[in-house]
């Protein structure tokens, strides 16, 4: 069953979510909510992608609310602490928030900071974490393959689970998978996954381990579990820092596939400061549940954003629709 228009319109909610700390360059996340049949679902795009990027997480939004959640294989998903590129002095604090982590995303190579910043935040999150914690660190593509293969090689005495995305194409990742295979450090693709017009080609390349996929970018639960089916690599199911309503829609994809080797990067509830459900799904133990969150009407108000962002939310709404439409998506 698909949604009018103006279906998904007359439930619509717009919420701005306060950050504890900037990520992406943002202090606060905005969100549409819908509430269709199956529940609540979310609509997320970054506010700089165009319509035709952001029709493919509308679609998403129509997915999870109007359509049934494949059959659940598991009812908690582990899951990472998710550490921006702060100063190694404000891990203990950010790591803090994820309580019974074994696992943690670090990110490195942000613009402005130096590989040593790098070296001594992934020093600060293994001295947190103990010798058996997994890190892994996440470079948003931001090195070039020379680049990669200092700072992999910098990073390695910190015993590195993987390093997603870093480098931009499918032709680098390939280069410096192939450069660093002598470390034994797997190479994960992220934005070559989400933001490429095939998801598939990486996978198909042979240039990564494995994939990190997202729900909203990827269509919605049912299209993303086919894509994870056709890649046949191992998967790690991430966020795109959505409040619960897009968590869940995560949990029940990474609910959903049969093997599940890696934690998940789900945890990102925590970045907020206020979240719109009523039993947030911020990790306990190191995991969170697979449910359907329900929101209260009174946290709805209070984070309703304002009416000039109501109406910006609601024309890039109808804008994707009827991109969909016309692709015959829906
Ligand atoms: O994977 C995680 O731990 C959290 C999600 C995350 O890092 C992220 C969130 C929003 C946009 C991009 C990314 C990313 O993985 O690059
Ligand atoms: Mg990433």
């Amino acid at each position: 069953m698909v949604p009018e228009l103006a279906d998904l319109l007359t439930t619509a909610r717009v919420v701005t979510l306060p950050m504890v700390a900037r990520f992406r360059g943002i202090t606060a996340r905005e969100a549409v909510l819908f509430e269709g049949p199956q529940g609540w679902t979310e609509f997320s795009p970054f506010v700089e992608y165009d319509d035709e990027e952001s029709a493919a997480w509308l679609h998403a939004a129509i997915d999870f609310g109007w359509r049934e959640a494949p059959a659940p294989l598991r009812d908690h998903i582990p899951v990472n602490a998710t550490v921006p590129a702060i100063a190694a002095g404000e891990v203990r604090a950010v790591l803090d928030r994820y309580p019974g982590a074994r696992t943690a995303k670090v990110k490195v190579a942000e613009p402005g900071q130096t590989l040593a910043d790098d070296v001594a935040r992934v020093r600060a999150v293994r001295e947190y974490l103990g010798p058996e914690g997994r890190i892994r660190v996440d470079a948003n593509a931001l090195w070039n393959v020379d680049e990669a293969e200092h700072a992999i090689h910098a990073l390695s005495p910190f015993d590195l689970e993987y390093v997603e995305q870093p480098c931009a194409t499918v032709d680098e990742l390939a280069d410096i998978r192939s450069r660093t295979s002598y470390m034994g450090i797997p190479i994960a693709a992220d934005e070559s996954v989400r933001k490429a017009s095939d998801p598939l080609a990486v996978a198909r390349a042979g240039a990564a381990d494995l994939l990190i996929v997202k729900a909203q970018p990827l269509g919605g639960v049912h299209s993303a579990l086919r894509i994870v089916a056709e890649a046949g690599l191992p998967v790690v199911v991430s966020s795109a820092i959505d409040t619960s309503v897009g968590i869940a829609m995560g949990a029940h994809l990474a609910a959903a596939i049969p093997d599940l080797e890696y934690d998940c990067g789900l945890g990102t509830v925590a970045m907020f400061a206020v979240d719109v459900a009523d039993h947030p799904l911020v990790p306990v133990d190191g995991s969170i549940p697979v449910n359907r969150p329900s929101l209260s009407p009174a946290r709805l108000a209070e984070l309703e954003s304002t009416p000039e962002r109501r109406d910006w939310w609601l024309d890039r709404v109808r804008r994707c629709y009827r991109l969909l439409e016309r692709s015959a998506a829906l």
